[in-house]
């Protein structure tokens, strides 16, 4: 399969059920992907079992049955798992089949050393919201993938939300914002949630207002207006908003914004050399 077309159902085999891996796997079923096409593999029989209840799909514990019965290898186990992964698979690759990783950090050249020559590599950095089909994606192909391996990866993302393309250099930077992002904006949340227990709300009910609140800035912010507009026209003179904002700025939350992201690129960037 070096250049297959999109409209094709491929056996796609997803080697790590964990979190990132079921997340794909629900939206593959959700995009319409054909249940007898797609298999999961994990070390753990009691996880394996739960998401054959809940998919219909194949399961199994052995990495090298599961890549060579597809035409599609999906890896979504711990960075530093990788390589032993690869090595289980790379004897049982059919010629041709793309390999699909969503491991933070690995550069594709590792894939591509472990794997035979010629073998079509994309690395993809999901990230959670995904399940919900608000997901925010960014694929990268390696030396020996095409556009139709591009296509081919997009279409398994289809479920999933956005979906981007961008050169390797700026996976990094991606994994920092988007990857790990959902992370920051359910701190966020909790945070506010806190802060209306503190000033006497129910915890439901300010965990609902502030889950509806950053919901809906999103959803605002997602029509293209630029954010600093957006914050200004909460802010009247005077007012609420700009005591509180002043207050963000006081504490050092954006700097602590842009140091978070700088921490996770950095750490991004070691595991790629572990
Ligand atoms: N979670 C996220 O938000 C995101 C994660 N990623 C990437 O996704 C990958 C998976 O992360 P995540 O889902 O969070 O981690 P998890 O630990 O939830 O999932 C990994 C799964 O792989 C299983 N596993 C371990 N060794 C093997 C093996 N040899 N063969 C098959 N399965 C194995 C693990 O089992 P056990 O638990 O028993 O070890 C676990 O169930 C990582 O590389 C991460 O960088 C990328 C973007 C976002
Ligand atoms: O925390 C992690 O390493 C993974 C990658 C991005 C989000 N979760």
């Amino acid at each position: 399969m070096t250049e297959q077309q999109p409209g094709t159902n491929a056996a796609v085999a997803v080697l790590g059920g964990g979190v990132m891996g079921e997340a794909l796997l629900s939206a593959l079923l959700t995009g319409g992907w054909p249940a007898h096409q797609v298999e999961v593999t994990d070390q753990s029989p009691d996880r394996l079992a739960a998401l054959a209840e809940r998919y219909g799909v194949r399961t199994g514990d052995s990495n090298a049955q599961a890549a060579q019965r597809a035409d599609v290898v999906l890896l979504a186990v711990k960075p530093n798992v990788v390589p032993a992964v690869l090595a289980q698979i790379a004897p049982q690759l059919r010629g041709g089949t793309l390999v699909v990783s969503v491991a933070a950090g690995v550069p594709l050249a590792t894939y591509e050393q472990h794997l035979p020559t010629g073998t079509p590599v994309v690395r993809v950095m999901p990230n959670t919201p995904a399940v919900v089909g608000k997901g925010a994606s960014a694929i990268a192909p390696g030396a020996h993938a095409g556009e139709g391996h591009l296509v081919l990866t997009e279409r398994i993302l289809a479920a999933t939300g956005l979906v981007v393309r961008v050169a390797e250099k700026d996976l990094d930077a991606v994994t920092a914002i988007s990857g790990s992002g959902p992370a920051y904006a359910f701190y966020l949340i909790d945070a506010m949630a806190e802060a209306g227990v503190l000033l006497g709300l129910t915890r439901d009910l300010a965990t609902r207002l502030a889950v509806a609140t950053v919901e809906g800035a999103g959803a605002l912010a997602a029509q293209g207006e630029h954010p600093v507009v957006l914050r200004e026209r909460v802010s009247s003179p005077g007012g609420t908003t700009v005591a509180g904002v002043a207050a963000l700025d006081a504490h050092g939350v954006r700097a602590g914004v842009v140091a978070a992201a700088r921490a996770a690129y950095e750490r991004s960037k070691e595991l790629g050399r572990s």
